[in-house]
């Protein structure tokens, strides 16, 4: 990678561009052929390169504003599923300092098209339940209830392999539409539910990870493992999904109240003899259940243990909530590098408890913000940081000393940390920081566009295009508590266009979506449905 400085700074932007001379050169000459694995976009581009801390901008240190890379007008150059070159416009289209010089001639070869938002990088959703999507917003009062009442049922359904295939078209389709490109997702036990979603995900490029649930006791006898045998359902699906394209697969234990000892320990070895697994599980979302995992598992210290006593806690788990935690099984997270997944929409809709962000982060705790549909009340990834900040509010105001005053601080999310958390934070707490999470070359080119002006009102707010267009900051934080799916107007994966103009294409449409347009403004019409 050829990374050059700008010589001047303006605010946010830390480099003039990045750019891979060696896979651009290739994507020239397939440019030439007319090969459609080359496409160009022109517009503002914002992504993280590091972790841009707590605060607002005119508190960050130099460093923290370092972690921000924002370019108003830039060039986004993707290829064979990549990107190869990104930054200012200006420098990486007329620099003819690089030897060779490849972006200037591929401009002049395939004039970018021209976004009308804010390009990033796709979303990634860390945990969150494909099954669920049809019991979304179901009235269930706390999370026992909801389980026996919406959630067991629903996934009774999954047995028939053809319902499961439908949802899961279903239910990645939603995803995408709400601009998330990755996910992290948890099946039913049927192997055929995994089956279905793997198969869909491949179907549409997308980078996917996920699991069959294992469990066998205290759930409906027709969603419980027959014995040691369902290991090799999971084995198998291993065999046929782990690291095909884009897809991983992750041991999905359910949480602890529904698997035996003896099924924790057997995901242990499984997990030990192969350990760039990913796992997933619940942990601590709510004081009932930890009253549950207390009489089931009695010998444990605390439930952390249940998992970490058979090798469950490793750098690539993600525990869902980690809302009812002390400061010692946080720091026992963060020494073995596993990750929680905060939940807000979930947790407000449960009623399970206020997420402690502040604690997890002074710990050292990889946290990653997802939406758990179905317990989360909403697919879209804004909504989930317009609840962070409204959970980080009341952290402040529910905790009162004896006189009334406030015990602890509030801690409100700031757009930085939000929109960090959706994209790297996100990616690196799954340790795929390699792949996807920022636009840098190399990365596998998932992008989102996201339309400041797509309500009125958001319109109105952001001044977006104008001359006396907000702040930048104000922008974002626009977006997190007015957004939803209308503001993200497009969404690319793996370099294809899937949404275009606010409407989500089928596969057999996005053919040459993304290739060079004649015009800068319309050039997709005729391929919109
Ligand atoms: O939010 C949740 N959703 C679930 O499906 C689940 N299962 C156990 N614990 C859970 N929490």
């Amino acid at each position: 990678m050829n990374d050059r400085p700008s010589h001047e700074h303006p605010r946010h932007e830390q480099a003039a561009y990045h750019l891979d001379a060696g896979r651009l050169t290739q994507a020239l000459r397939d440019a030439a052929t007319g090969a459609e694995n080359v496409s160009l976009l022109r517009g503002a581009l914002l992504h993280f390169v590091n972790d841009p801390g707590e605060c607002m901008e005119s508190d960050m240190s130099a460093n923290e504003r370092a972690a921000i890379e924002y370019y108003p007008d830039a060039l986004l150059v993707m290829h064979a599923g990549h990107v190869v070159a990104v930054g200012n416009y200006q420098a990486l289209a007329s620099d003819r300092t690089v030897t060779p010089t490849p972006c200037a001639e591929l401009v002049c070869l395939s004039p970018p098209r021209k976004v009308s938002g804010l390009m990033m990088p796709g979303f990634i959703d860390t945990h969150v339940h494909f099954p669920q999507l049809d019991i979304i917003a179901s009235y269930g009062h706390c999370l026992i209830d909801w389980l026996n009442t919406y959630t067991f049922p629903a996934e009774q359904r999954f047995v028939d392999s053809a319902y499961a295939a439908e949802v899961a078209d279903v239910f990645l389709d939603e995803l995408l539409r709400h601009g998330s490109t990755s996910a992290q997702v948890f099946a039913t036990s049927h192997a055929g539910s995994a089956d279905a979603l793997f198969s869909a995900a491949r179907t549409r490029g997308m980078r996917l990870h996920a699991g069959r649930v294992m469990m066998d006791r205290n759930a409906p006898a027709s969603l419980l493992d027959k014995g040691p045998a369902a290991l090799k359902d999971d084995e198998r699906l291993i065999a046929d999904w782990h690291g095909r394209d884009r897809l991983g697969y992750v041991l999905t234990p359910r949480f602890a109240p529904t698997s035996t000892p003896a099924q924790l320990k057997a995901a242990g070895e499984l997990l030990k003899s192969q350990p760039d697994l990913h796992l997933q599980t619940h942990l601590a979302e709510n004081l009932d259940e930890l009253k549950w995992v207390a009489e089931l598992f009695p010998d444990s210290r605390d439930y952390l243990a249940v998992y970490e006593e058979v090798g469950l806690s490793h750098e690539r788990t993600t525990f869902a909530h980690g809302i009812h935690l002390d400061d010692a099984m946080r720091a026992r997270i963060a020494e073995r590098g596993a990750s929680i997944a905060f939940c807000p929409t979930s947790n407000l809709f449960l009623g399970s408890g206020l997420f402690d962000r502040d604690s997890a982060r002074r710990l050292g705790m990889n946290i990653s913000i997802a939406t758990d549909v179905g317990g989360g009340s909403s697919l879209c990834q804004l909504e989930s940081l317009k609840a962070a900040y409204q959970v980080g509010q009341l952290h402040g105001a529910v905790a009162h000393d004896a006189d009334g005053l406030a015990a602890r601080a509030n801690q409100p999310l700031t757009p930085w940390q939000g929109f960090y958390q959706l994209t790297l934070g996100n990616a690196r707490a799954m340790r795929l920081e390699d792949s996807i999470g920022n636009l840098r070359p190399g990365m596998e080119a998932d992008v989102i566009v996201l339309e400041p002006t797509a309500t009125p009102l958001l319109a109105r707010r952001t001044r977006w295009g104008q001359a006396d267009q907000v702040a930048l900051e104000e922008i974002l934080f626009a977006l997190m508590m007015l957004g939803d799916d209308r503001a993200i107007r497009e969404v690319h994966v793996a370099g294809r266009c899937r949404k275009y103009s606010g409407i989500l294409m089928a596969e057999h449409e996005t053919t040459g979506v993304t290739s060079t347009p004649p015009s800068s403004e319309s050039p997709v019409t005729a391929l919109m449905p």
